[in-house]
């Protein structure tokens, strides 16, 4: 069963996470990410290859895309709050993105 992450994951799991672009968002127990690429065709390759590890670990981002931009928010709606899948997830768009931050 999914959890909430406790605090010591926080630091121990999302911390690391900041350092690469990730942002916590406003107002809710969120992360969010903006990837730039170099044009639409880009972000759309991005956005296909995080879609098949989204479904096949049945965790999905919210996202949006304006041009060679992707938007991200994670967050486990299932316990309304960030888990263990959102790092994963979010771990997992940085490597596809081949972007460190
Ligand atoms: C029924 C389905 O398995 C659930 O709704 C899954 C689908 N994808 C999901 N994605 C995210 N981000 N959070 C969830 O809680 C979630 N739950």
């Amino acid at each position: 069963m999914t959890e909430k992450l406790s605090d010591t994951a926080r630091s121990t799991m999302v911390e690391p996470l900041l350092e690469t672009g990730w942002a916590l968002t406003e107002g809710r127990d969120a992360i969010e990410k903006t990837f730039k690429f170099d044009d639409f065709t880009e972000a759309m390759g991005f956005m296909m290859r995080a879609a098949i590890w989204a479904e096949k670990w049945n965790h999905h981002p919210e996202w949006s895309n304006v041009y060679s931009r992707v938007s991200v928010c994670l967050t486990t709606h299932d316990v309304d709050g960030l888990s263990q899948l959102d790092v994963k997830l979010a771990r997992k768009m940085d490597k596809l993105a081949g972007q460190p931050g």
